[in-house]
């Protein structure tokens, strides 16, 4: 959305005082006058993704690691995004690995690229495909396997009201696609499911 086009502060407290209203409560009340307030805040902190470039993450890399050409993997990294649907809640863990090809990148850059794609609306799919592709676009990388496994609250607290499901996705690029070896290799690293 181009930036004169976005609501201002006081357009979004109305908003939200909208829905307060909607569902029922009186926004004039004492406890909730403060309410609109903080949803904004906190809109702006679950969804500070859509300011961020996570391209810009994966563009300082190292060379010097004596020709390390081995598997690369950072496994369950939490994350907190929102459903594109219901913008409820989705919760879980994400798991990227790659292979590289010269260069590599420090670890926690990986993490701020799960981050900047999970504070923006999402569906499960999209977000790892997203974070597989960047990856491979920016550090080309020789592959990426991106696995995440999640709970959506639109499915535990309304609608179907399933608790305790999870939900799994993968994104394999490259060797990590192409090569029955190392797409076992990174499964065996993460362990992905309930039992390890
Ligand atoms: N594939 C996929 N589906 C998702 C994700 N997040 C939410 N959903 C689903 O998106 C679907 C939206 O379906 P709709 O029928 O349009 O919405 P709804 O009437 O609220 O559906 P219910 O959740 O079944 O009550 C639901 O089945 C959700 O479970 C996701 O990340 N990936
Ligand atoms: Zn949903």
């Amino acid at each position: 959305m181009a930036d004169q086009d976005k609501p201002s502060r006081e357009q979004a407290e109305a908003a939200v005082r909208t829905l307060l209203n909607w569902a029922g409560d009186d926004p004039g009340r004492e406890g909730l006058l403060d309410t609109p307030k903080r949803v904004v805040d906190a809109f702006g902190d679950w969804f500070s993704g859509y300011s961020d470039d996570p391209t810009e993450y994966l563009k300082r890399t190292f060379e010097e690691v004596e020709g390390y050409d081995e598997m690369i993997v950072l496994r369950d990294i939490e994350f907190e995004s929102h459903c594109e649907h219901h913008m409820a809640p989705i919760i879980g863990k994400a798991h990227v690995g790659y292979l590289p090809d010269g260069k590599v990148v420090g670890i926690s850059k990986l993490a701020r690229v799960v981050e900047t794609y999970a504070r923006r609306l999402q569906v499960q799919e999209k977000l790892t495909a997203q974070i597989a592709q960047v990856i491979q676009d920016v550090l080309q990388p020789r592959g990426v396997g991106v696995v995440i496994e999640a709970s959506h609250e639109c499915m535990t607290t309304r609608g179907v009201h399933k608790r305790g499901v999870s939900m799994i996705t993968s994104k394999m690029l490259g060797s990590f696609r192409e090569d029955a070896r190392t797409r076992a290799e990174f499964l065996q690293f993460i362990d992905v499911g309930p039992g390890r």
